[in-house]
């Protein structure tokens, strides 16, 4: 009961109206009435489960996912649910299957690729689940590398068909999620090859399994690519392996919105940057970044509801000990990671708007925005899941021996978590693009070409290279222009310095080989300053509520301040600050924990996340932790027998061996 307690003194701390912090979060109040409504049903539902799936083996948590994802698709039918409920519905169920991929890349890769006549034949099947998609690019031997890709899509104009074929072992599919048991089709990604030339990648549809009896098509062999990371977890997905030996689609299941072949087989290309070829990667990766933020605040809300019920030491006279959330090193360790869900919450919203204006842009045929769209993308989704994948495994450690234990939930959500560092885009790979493009900004500074933007400071290249901060006190460092001006300098001298240093290299090519590893450290400055830009924004706007706009405007600080603390070396490096205004930072950040501190339970509470979708015994809302954990052991299947199967085969043995030979003594 005492733990109980904790939390509801906890929650009488809070400065501020959690109720308008959750429409902050959630981003309007509509958004919070509808996340609600489907966070509870999904909770109340008792298909959807999923309390034991650690133990399940994979072919029980397989046919699991395939029984929850056709319960969840009967419940959207029968409430007849909206698309953005019905996304809320799935994303509650929390447990990775093949609908993710068909609804987040199969579908949207048509939407994005497909003529209208294709789209209007294809997305009816799939929207009405008659048929099963999934997204076939990456293959044994390349993944990162698309124009390695080795399968090969031959045009034959005697009978208007191409010709699906992987030429090599390392060209067999591999990977691709929902492929290995439940896809009946897929967009694959192959080499056109017509009149004899080769034109690189393109999508094509092509069906792999019969729609009666689910067997593979004639040419096509398939399976699932084997175990993953973790128990439970990932493991729900069947990704999968797949090789076509000459099998034949017809000409019109080539994608053809960005180039076409002719009946004639003669190569056509619309006067479009090849590169929408990766529309589909761009949109995932910005559903990525929003969906980082929710990965990192379910980790947060685990560890910080936990360190309020946790105590251990500072017991005088029989009294209370400490609460592990007011050690100050618990705070310096914490509430960096609560910032970061807030930021990664709001630069995600920013990412998704910037997405809707690109792609409307394309529509128009305005092409402009596209390096924008993908520098942004590539970069934030790298920079936030790697961010999010460690700081699961530091909630992890933050929540001591118990946090150990799939009750948790945090060895579980770091296991399904971890992948986006790979998925969509190796984060390495990522930001040697965002880099590639802040050296080609850079080179364009000297002709006088304005960037434009989330480049757009690197027009004041005059003063940012050679600006000192004025602060000259710790309070100096809650003024936003004195943070922007810091990460703005920063960035650009970080970017001008690799600039200048692979100009000396023989060719650019090498100088970006050998400069690669501070080139990665460049780009993830520019990716911080995008992040610390768009949460002073979001403070700057009106924002409702007793108290809301004062605790983002004290996470917003700490973000920026504790990135600043993390980071000295850059800062102190290029000479944007000096030794003694990074230590009235780090003065600075500590005096802004203490004022999270108050609020932290009621901070977490603001995601507004169910002990469902939770999947924490350490993280209840209630804070009845203890009982919990106890109750959660009897479960373990090991303890469904007092004595352990084996023991007549192996303990007793042992046992009475070892006793023998202590008796012969
Ligand atoms: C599905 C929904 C998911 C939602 C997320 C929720 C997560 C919930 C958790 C669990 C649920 C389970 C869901 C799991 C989903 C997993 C999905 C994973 C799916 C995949 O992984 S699909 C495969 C993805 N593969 C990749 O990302 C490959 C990465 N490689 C590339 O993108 C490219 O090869 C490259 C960019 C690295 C290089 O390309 P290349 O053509 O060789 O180009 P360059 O010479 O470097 O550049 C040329 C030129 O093009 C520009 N450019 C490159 N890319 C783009 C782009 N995307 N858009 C616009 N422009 C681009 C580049 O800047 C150059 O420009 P320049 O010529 O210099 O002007
Ligand atoms: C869980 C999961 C789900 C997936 N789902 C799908 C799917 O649905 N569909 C699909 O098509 N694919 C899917 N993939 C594949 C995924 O997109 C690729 O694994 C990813 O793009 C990374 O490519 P890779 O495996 O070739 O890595 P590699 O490129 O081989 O990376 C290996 C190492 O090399 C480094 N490296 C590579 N290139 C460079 C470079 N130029 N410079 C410096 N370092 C470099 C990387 O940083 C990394 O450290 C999935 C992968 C996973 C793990």
């Amino acid at each position: 009961m005492a733990e109980v307690d904790h939390l509801a003194a906890e929650r009488a701390t809070a400065r501020f109206d959690v109720e308008e912090m959750k429409v902050a979060w959630a981003g309007s109040r509509h958004a919070v009435h509808v996340a609600d409504r489907m966070a509870r049903l999904v909770a109340s539902d008792p298909v959807f489960r999923k309390d034991n799936r650690t133990m399940l083996s994979r072919k029980e948590l397989f046919k699991d996912t395939l029984r929850k994802a056709a319960h969840a698709w009967k419940r959207i039918v029968e409430l007849r649910l909206t698309e953005e409920e019905a996304d809320l519905l799935r994303q509650y169920v929390d447990q990775p299957g093949y609908v993710d991929l068909h609804w987040g890349m199969f579908v949207p890769a048509i939407k994005g690729q497909g003529t209208e006549e294709q789209q209007h034949k294809w997305l009816p099947l799939a929207y009405k689940f008659q048929i099963i998609g999934c997204y076939a690019q990456t293959e044994l031997g390349h993944g990162s590398n698309v124009q390695g890709l080795e399968t090969t899509a031959t045009f034959d104009p005697k009978t208007d068909e191409f010709v699906i074929h992987s030429p090599t072992l390392t060209s067999s599919k591999w990977w691709p999620g929902g492929l290995g048991k439940a896809s009946t089709h897929a967009v694959v990604y192959a080499r056109l090859i017509t009149e004899g030339k080769d034109y690189g990648i393109h999508g094509f549809i092509v069906q792999l399994r019969s729609l009666e009896d689910h067997s593979p098509l004639p040419g096509v062999t398939l399976g699932d690519i084997g175990g993953k990371f973790g128990s439970g977890a990932y493991n729900s997905m069947d990704n999968g392996v797949l090789r076509f030996d000459h099998v034949r689609i017809p000409r019109d299941q080539m994608l053809m919105r960005l180039s076409q072949v002719t009946r004639e087989g003669k190569y056509v290309h619309s006067n479009v940057p090849k590169q929408l070829l990766y529309g589909t990667m761009v949109y995932v990766r910005q559903s990525i970044v929003a969906d980082a933020s929710k990965a990192l605040s379910r980790a947060v809300c685990i560890a910080v509801r936990y360190s309020a019920v946790r105590k251990q030491f500072g017991s005088q006279d029989g009294g209370p000990e400490t609460q592990v959330l007011n050690y100050k090193t618990q705070q310096s360790r914490l509430f960096p990671l609560l910032a970061s869900a807030y930021a990664f919450r709001f630069v995600g919203d920013w990412l998704n708007w910037l997405y809707t204006d690109v792609t409307q842009k394309l529509e128009a045929k305005d092409f402009s925005t596209l390096q924008e769209a993908h520098a942004c993308t590539a970069g934030l989704k790298a920079v936030t899941t790697s961010v999010t994948a460690d700081a699961i495994e530091e909630c992890r450690k933050l929540c001591g021996g118990h946090g150990y234990l799939n009750s948790s939930g945090l060895p579980e959500l770091f296991a399904v978590y971890v992948p986006a560092c790979t998925y969509e885009g190796d984060n390495v790979v990522l930001l040697l693009q965002v880099a590639r493009i802040l050296m080609k900004t850079v080179s364009q500074l000297a002709s006088g070409k304005q960037p434009v933007g989330t480049m757009a400071y690197m027009g004041k290249v005059q003063y940012l290279m050679q600006c000192k901060s004025a602060v000259s006190s710790a309070e100096d460092w809650l003024n936003p222009d004195a943070i922007q001006e810091a990460f703005e300098a920063r960035a650009l001298r970080m970017a001008v310095n690799c600039a200048q240093n692979i100009s000396q290299a023989a060719s650019q090519e090498e100088g970006f080989y050998e400069r690669s590893p501070d080139l990665l450290e460049a780009a993830v400055a520019h990716i911080q300053l995008i992040i610390v830009t768009k949460f002073i924004e979001k403070v700057h706007q009106e924002i409702p509520g007793h108290g809301v706009k004062e605790q983002l405007q004290a996470l917003c600080n700490v973000y920026a301040l504790y990135i600043l603390h993390k980071h000295l070396g850059d800062f102190l490096a290029t000479g944007c600050i000096t030794p003694r205004q990074g230590a009235l930072a780090n003065e600075q950040l500590g005096k802004l924990y203490a004022q999270v501190r108050p609020n932290a339970v009621a901070l977490v509470d603001a995601f507004n996340y169910t002990d469902h979708y939770l999947g924490s015994v350490l993280g209840r809302y209630d804070g009845d932790v203890y009982p919990a954990l106890y109750e959660e052991a009897w479960k373990d299947p090991l303890n469904e027998t007092v004595v352990p199967e084996g023991y007549h085969e192996y303990l007793r043995p042992l046992i009475k061996q070892q006793q023998l030979k202590l008796s012969r003594l």
